[in-house]
């Protein structure tokens, strides 16, 4: 204790400054200004130089001892902090709240803004096509509440489930940074992984009333109702948590946070994670892999992107939004001249959304208020175009539109144009908007004029044609007059200096017009400084308007791009229905087809599926025949009819689909330390626990990762247990190589078997592509092996194997086995489907028939009716 107080005695002053400041940050890399520059000290230095590649120097701290130091100037923040940002550190600035000049001793220095991955504004941290997440995350006993912030643009949402919708609502969003209460660490490590950058609070942050009373003060509601969130309990928890969150790192204007909103789950389609990553929406599985975004993002603003991204993961279920989303495609298919004329205009967007964000906390800066401008006039001709379109919800989009014409006018004519980006540059505010700032500002610029007309009416009244106006720090501007005219002065002129040749004098007049250069500079700055935040503040009025605008603009953007996909790509019009039919004519892989080689052409195909005479496709065919893109193009095809996209076919009739399962190729869970078949299985029942009449399940190779035997018992039990599931008739498809699967179709009607055709030619196989009717009888992996390229030895020496072991009885027989297999086998026991039933049965176990009167037994009826409601 001594010691530390002796040590604490010996530092100077400034660090014994940084090092309170540093204490109230834990966990922080703090960048402390002194002067023009941002330091970092001890081992914030070491992790400074390492990221940033700067110097790491030593400083004496007093009589204490040294301290590494490293630093960079202060104009360089903008480019230094998003690399400490992105190597995962939370970074402090630490700003000097005071004027080192107006200050005798150490300034006042306060921590300003605390930047952390999930929490930025700025433009070189962010990705302009990507929203930036931060996400809260409550434990509840059973469920879990989540929260998702942007506050790059104010987008603020929350939600509650168990923990696979939680799950599944992370990989939809994935969020930069996550927060969580500290006594629920090892949940957030078992539901996280290592996959997230993370933080966690203290854990009275996470308490009902606080978060409840920390929402509604923020949106000075009374309750939560009218965010339709009230009843969610978790969900409120997780959201308060985000403003402490705000709070605690300093983000105090957080105006633009205008509200917050439920994620309706029962709104759009259910993509488990595994779905989301298998069929790559968003992000391709391997590097240099294409995602099917990358096809169908055209847009042209930063905001239709990052509401593209959403479409493309929370797909739509029902029918009339969907369907007004493919008309709005539709007639924008049909008007191209139309289209390119709004595109055009569109161009010319920009990042409204993040840019008005930025005017809502008073962060913009002059330049950004120029885009502003630009957004805000080409809005207008947008708004125009809209308003006289016949489609209902492009007229309505169009009348929604606020063109804010007062705002624009005021920008154009208190900006100028080519503003800088830094206030402090100034040439900021136009000529006309204040007097007195018009005269600084010709003050400055044409000081210096003034001077030189006061030097010739002076030579002209006094005679002296020598007559100089020169400068110096002592007593500032002044006449100098050479010995030869000195008794030509004036009587007022007062003299400062005598030189050898020379006097200088002072006027009056000269000090006034000293003074007002001197100061025009730096009081045009502030005068500048003033108009301008004023111009920020009127834009913030208008803040609620513009966030609409540009969540508009967005939309049509996003349709857009669906139209001009469609048209470049030969795409059809789906018809979406609340049927339960799946018919799909000719098609198509919207990514792989435009990956084939020049000169190939893809190979469409038909798929019908229903819940009553086709359910299953068991789809048989060698390796690489094409088995895998067909399952893929067709979950691809409902997802894009459902986003409100048109889709690769000739034609598509799309039985909405509430939930998509899939179950496809190897995962990456490898390195994890799972094995493959561990995984498989577990998706597998992942699927199978949570199916619906409404489903689409696509089966890769199921029990590949195990024995021939296994596999095929693991396989043929999943089909069956598909097909006789006493609620569901989820529509599936399956492929696999084991052809004995074929036998299904013989003892389960709605089982149908399809095979990937290709044809043997001289011993070699031709991949056709086409789906035909029927199984296959055997696998080709050994033609596939030869075209792979494996050295001719290893083909043929497996050729002759194969020969050996298709004599062997066993092996051969092995379809006939299959025919044997005990028929209805499965007898699905109902009660371990739902536990409802469980408890239903448990019910009945607990009458006893010969006590029970009858009303008593109608009364047990009508409980266990209730049960199974
Ligand atoms: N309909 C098609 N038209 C043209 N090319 C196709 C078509 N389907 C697939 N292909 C091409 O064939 C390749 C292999 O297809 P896919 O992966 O679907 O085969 P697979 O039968 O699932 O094979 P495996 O059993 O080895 O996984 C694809 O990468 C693609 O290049």
């Amino acid at each position: 204790m001594a010691k530390a107080k002796a040590k604490a005695a010996k530092e100077t002053p400034l660090m014994k400054q940084y090092n309170s400041i540093k204490a109230k940050h834990p966990g922080a890399l703090l960048l402390f200004r002194v002067g023009d520059f941002y330091e970092t000290f001890g081992e914030d230095a070491v992790t400074a130089s390492k990221v940033l590649d700067i110097v790491l120097t030593k400083r004496a701290n007093g009589a204490a001892s040294h301290i590494e130091l490293a630093g960079f100037p202060h104009h360089s923040l903008d480019s230094y902090l998003p690399k400490l940002v992105r190597a995962g550190n939370r970074v402090a600035i630490c700003d000097q709240l005071e004027d080192p000049k107006e200050v005798k001793g150490i300034v006042k220095r306060g921590v300003t803004e605390l930047v952390t991955p999930g929490l930025s504004f700025n433009d070189n941290v962010l990705d302009k096509r990507r929203n930036n997440y931060l996400a809260s995350i409550y434990f509840g006993k059973q469920d879990l509440g989540i929260a998702f912030l942007d506050l790059s643009t104010g987008e603020f949402m929350c939600a509650e489930g168990n923990a696979s919708y939680i799950e599944k609502l992370l990989q939809s969003f994935s969020p930069s940074e996550i927060i969580y209460s500290k006594a629920d660490k090892t949940k957030a490590a078992e539901l996280l992984k290592d996959d997230f950058t993370t933080f966690h609070c203290e854990d009275w942050v996470f308490q009902y009333d606080y978060t409840y009373e920390k929402l509604t003060d923020h949106f000075q509601t009374a309750n939560l109702k009218g965010f339709g969130i009230e009843t969610l309990e978790h969900g409120i928890i997780a959201a308060g948590a985000v403003l402490y969150y705000l709070e605690e790192t300093e983000h105090k204007e957080v105006k633009h946070i205008a509200a917050i909103s439920r994620i309706a789950e029962e709104k759009f389609v259910w993509l488990d994670k595994f779905t989301i990553r298998n069929l790559e929406l968003v992000y391709p599985q391997q590097d240099g892999g294409v995602p099917l975004i990358q096809i169908l993002d055209q847009t042209v603003t930063p905001m239709g992107s990052r509401m593209m991204k959403k479409w493309m993961v929370l797909p739509l279920k029902e029918k009339a939004p969907i369907e007004e989303r493919l008309k709005v495609v539709d007639h924008f298919h049909a008007e191209q001249e139309l289209a390119e004329e709004i595109l055009s205009h569109l161009k010319h967007i920009g990042d409204l959304e993040r840019i008005i964000s930025k005017v809502a906390v008073a962060r913009i800066n002059p330049r950004e208020m120029n885009q502003l401008k630009k957004a805000l006039k080409s809005t207008l001709p947008i708004k125009e175009l809209l308003k006289k379109q016949k489609n209902p919800s492009l007229k309505k989009l169009g009348d929604q539109i606020n063109a804010c014409e007062f705002l624009l006018e005021k920008i154009d004519k208190e900006l100028k144009e080519d503003a800088p980006m830094l206030t402090h540059q100034g040439n900021i505010i136009c000529d006309g908007v204040d007097a007195e700032l018009d005269e600084y500002r010709k003050l400055s610029t044409s000081g210096k004029d003034y001077l030189v007309q006061i030097q010739q009416r002076e030579i002209q009244r006094t005679g002296i044609s020598s007559l100089k106006i020169a400068y110096n720090k002592v007593f500032g501007y002044y006449l100098e007059v050479s010995n030869t005219h000195k008794d030509k002065v004036p009587a007022e002129w007062i003299r400062k200096q005598t030189l050898v040749n020379a006097e200088r004098y002072i006027t009056e007049e000269l000090k006034e017009y000293e003074d007002k250069i001197l100061h025009a500079e730096e009081k045009l700055v502030v005068l500048e400084h003033k108009y301008f935040n004023l111009l920020v503040q009127s834009a913030g009025e208008y803040v609620t308007q513009i966030q609409e605008n540009a969540r508009i603009l967005a939309t049509v953007d996003c349709l857009l791009s669906f139209a001009s996909v469609a048209a470049r790509n030969g795409y059809c019009r789906p018809k979406v229905a609340d049927t339960d039919t799946l018919e799909i004519k000719d098609g198509r892989h919207p990514v792989i087809e435009k990956q084939l080689p020049v000169g190939e052409d893809y190979v469409p195909n038909d798929i019908y599926l229903d819940n009553s005479t086709q359910q299953i496709i068991i789809i048989t065919g060698p390796n690489m025949a094409g088995k895998s893109a067909l399952l893929r193009q067709t979950a691809l095809i409902v997802l894009m009819a459902q986003m409100g996209s048109f889709v690769p076919a000739s034609y598509a009739r799309i039985g909405i689909i509430d939930k998509v399962f899939t179950r496809v190729g190897a995962s990456d869970n490898l390195s994890k330390g799972e094995s493959t078949f561990m995984v498989e299985m577990t998706e597998t029942a992942s699927i199978l626990n949570n199916l619906s009449d409404r489903s689409l399940v696509l089966m890769d190779e199921i029990g590949r990762g195990t024995s021939t035997y296994d596999g095929i018992s693991i396989a043929w039990s999943i089909v069956e247990f598909l097909h006789n599931h006493p609620k569901f008739n989820a529509k599936t498809l399956f492929a696999t190589h084991y052809h004995e699967l074929n036998q299904l179709a013989e003892d389960f009607p709605k089982v149908k078997n399809f095979n990937v055709s290709v044809k043997e030619v001289a011993d070699k196989v031709i991949f056709m592509r086409k789906l035909k009717e029927g199984g296959s009888e055997h696998s080709f992996g050994i033609h596939v092996a030869q075209m792979a390229g494996m050295p001719n030895p290893v083909v043929l020496r497996a050729a002759e194997i194969m020969g050996h072991l298709e004599k062997d009885k066993d092996m051969h027989q092995q379809q006939e086995k299959m025919k044997d297999v005990p028929k209805n086998n499965f007898q699905l026991s109902l009660f371990e489907i739902d536990p409802k039933f469980k408890e239903a049965q448990e019910l009945l176990d607990s009458i006893d028939i010969n006590t029970i009167s009858p009303v008593e037994a109608l009364l047990k009826l009508n409980e266990i009716k209730k049960k199974l409601d």
